[in-house]
């Protein structure tokens, strides 16, 4: 059956056999919409006339058929067709099922040549809601959609009670859009059918079809527990443990290099426990001005000092009847250590300027990448406070101890960092790059590095080794170890605009006149998000604060 192969930068990434018509286009209804703002809403039309098939330009600007800007052409075998940053290639004999088929991100699959050749047995792998199971797929073929009766059901809001079949077609996998409201994807573009090759993802809604050989062997299965993808046997402890102590009150210490996934772990332990509809409220200790964080942990009352215009709850009352995440705990000021100590023996908080202490309810999670044994032995952090926070510790290994996660992280970093209905792929190489680098900077660190590779790709679907740099992000001391880039997908506006200013605020070690040149924004309005969303702190180091008050901006 005479088909159409679609290129974007010299990858094959669509195959559509051809009917009596098919039009061609940015707009949804066409039978191949392309995601491509040159184009027009109906660009071209591909007609069968008699034996042949011609070409007809809807742009009113000619199409690009064979180098040169047409109204209309007769396709040849072979004929290439420009659509802006997309190619298709016109093929006029494609043998049934009997060629080897390749398409990116594809398998490689050989059939038997002739049109009775036996279609290869398969299976639909369905990923939907943060769930993947497999369904057999036979001869007669499969339907796929929201309502239960379908062969393959996927509860996702965006899926049409009957989205699209799967069937074979002269020897191969075809899929019909069976006129879903939201559409068909293939590497980005918009399908009304499509020839489905094996390995090949397929995007409706949020949710993912991967056609395969029905034998292949099971891929290895990543685990996730609470958020946290790992199949490593060490961090299986540590979710097991998760799972024990997420119920008590016992006070746990996670211990762990920078970026290895502690905050996690922390919210692992309140989401398993009764707490869990109560609030968590995560301090980084190291990143609060010394002279900020017994206010910030404990609140204090109006006029306690100079600049407490207003009460100010603490984190401790904030988290009450929930759980408080101090990381880096190694990091509190001594003279701090025993106001803890009495929260923790007493669970009695005092507001700074407060006369009388008040109850509070809360479970105390700490956190911290250094000795707190050697903290303790040099004299920088109390013994007793050691063994009442350290009741159960918990050590979460270093990511180039579990480097058989690192491919699983690696792919979910990808999968939800890409531009959404583009299955985005690593090359092997870049994957063995990837699992041969020492991750010094943990589970972040790859987090980063994926999220770049994806940006240094251009736009093809693979992701190759040359992507793929590493830096050191490991967080330097009193970082709280976010790094310095926005990634905006799946933010709100206001989420954005937050982050571009905290950030905005930490490059620029808390000078609110140099977030306001940085960002060309006026300068009320600075002022009016850093109260708004309580960012005075922001990219302050202690003994900032007070060159701070005298900052141009703010006057
Ligand atoms: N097992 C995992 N699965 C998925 N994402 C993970 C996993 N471990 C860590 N991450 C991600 O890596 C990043 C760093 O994790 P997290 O902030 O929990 O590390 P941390 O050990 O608390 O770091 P720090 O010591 O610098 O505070 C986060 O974006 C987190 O979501």
């Amino acid at each position: 059956m005479p088909e159409l192969a679609f290129f974007r930068h010299g990858e094959e990434l669509l195959r559509v056999a051809l009917g009596d018509r098919t039009a061609i286009g940015r707009a949804p209804d066409c039978d191949v919409s392309l995601p491509d703002p040159a184009l027009s809403r109906v660009h071209a039309v591909v007609e069968r006339r008699g034996d042949a098939f011609h070409l007809v330009d809807r742009s009113g600007r000619g199409t690009r058929v064979g180098g040169a800007d047409v109204p209309e052409a007769r396709l040849d075998d072979g004929a290439e067709i420009g659509l802006g940053t997309w190619r298709a290639l016109f093929r006029a004999a494609v043998a049934d099922g009997g060629d080897e088929t390749r398409l990116s991100g594809g398998t490689e699959v050989r059939a038997a040549p002739g049109a009775s050749a036996p279609i290869p047995a398969a299976r639909l792998r369905v990923r939907a809601g943060g769930r993947e199971r497999t369904v057999p797929v036979t001869s007669a073929g499969v339907i796929v959609g929201k309502e239960p009766t379908c062969d393959a059901p996927v509860d996702d809001p965006f899926v049409s009670a009957r989205h699209l079949r799967i069937a074979p077609q002269a020897g191969r996998w075809h899929l019909v859009d069976l006129g879903s409201t939201n559409g068909t994807f293939i590497s980005g573009a918009r399908v009304a059918q499509a020839e489905l090759p094996f390995g090949v993802t397929v995007t409706l809604g949020d949710a993912e079809l991967v056609l395969e050989p029905r034998d292949a062997p099971e891929p290895p299965r990543a685990e996730a527990f609470e958020g946290m993808i790992s199949r490593d046997p060490g961090m299986r402890q540590v979710f097991e443990l998760v799972e024990r102590v997420g119920a008590s009150d016992a006070a746990v210490t996670i211990l762990g290099e920078t970026g290895t996934g502690k905050e996690l772990v922390a919210r692992a332990l309140h989401a398993r426990s009764t707490r869990r509809d109560a609030p968590f409220i995560p301090v980084n200790c190291s990143a609060i001005a010394e002279t900020l964080i017994e206010s910030e942990l404990f609140g204090h009352e109006k006029g306690a000092f100079s600049g407490a215009e207003r009460l100010r709850k603490g984190a401790f009352e904030e988290a009450d009847r929930g759980t408080i995440f101090l990381d880096e705990i190694g990091e509190l000021p001594l003279d701090l250590q025993p106001k803890l100590l009495r929260v923790l023996e007493l669970g009695e908080v005092k507001r700074v300027g407060a006369s009388r202490p008040l109850q509070v309810s809360v479970r105390i999670v700490a956190a911290t990448h250094r000795d707190l044994r050697a903290q303790v032995r040099a004299g920088k952090f109390r013994e007793d406070l050691f063994y009442r926070l350290c009741v159960v510790p918990i050590t979460v290994p270093p990511l180039r101890r579990r480097r058989g996660d690192v491919r699983a992280l690696a792919e979910a970093f990808l999968a939800r960092a890409a531009p959404r209905g583009v299955a985005v792929r690593f090359t092997d190489e870049a994957l063995a790059k990837l699992e041969g680098y020492d991750w010094p900077g943990n589970v972040r660190q790859l987090r980063n590095v994926v999220q770049r590779a994806l940006l240094f790709r251009g736009e093809g679907q693979h992701v190759p080794a040359s992507a793929i740099t590493f830096e050191d992000t490991r967080a330097a001391p009193g970082d709280t170890g976010d790094d310095d880039t926005l990634y905006v997908r799946g933010l709100t506006l206001e989420e954005i605009e937050r982050e571009a200013i905290r950030l905005s605020l930490r490059r620029n070690r808390g000078k609110r006149a140099a977030v306001v040149k940085e960002l060309q924004i006026a300068k009320s309005t600075v002022m009016k998000r850093i109260g708004q969303w309580g960012l005075h702190e922001e990219g302050r180091a202690p003994g900032d604060a007070a060159e701070l008050e005298d900052d141009p901006a703010d006057a």
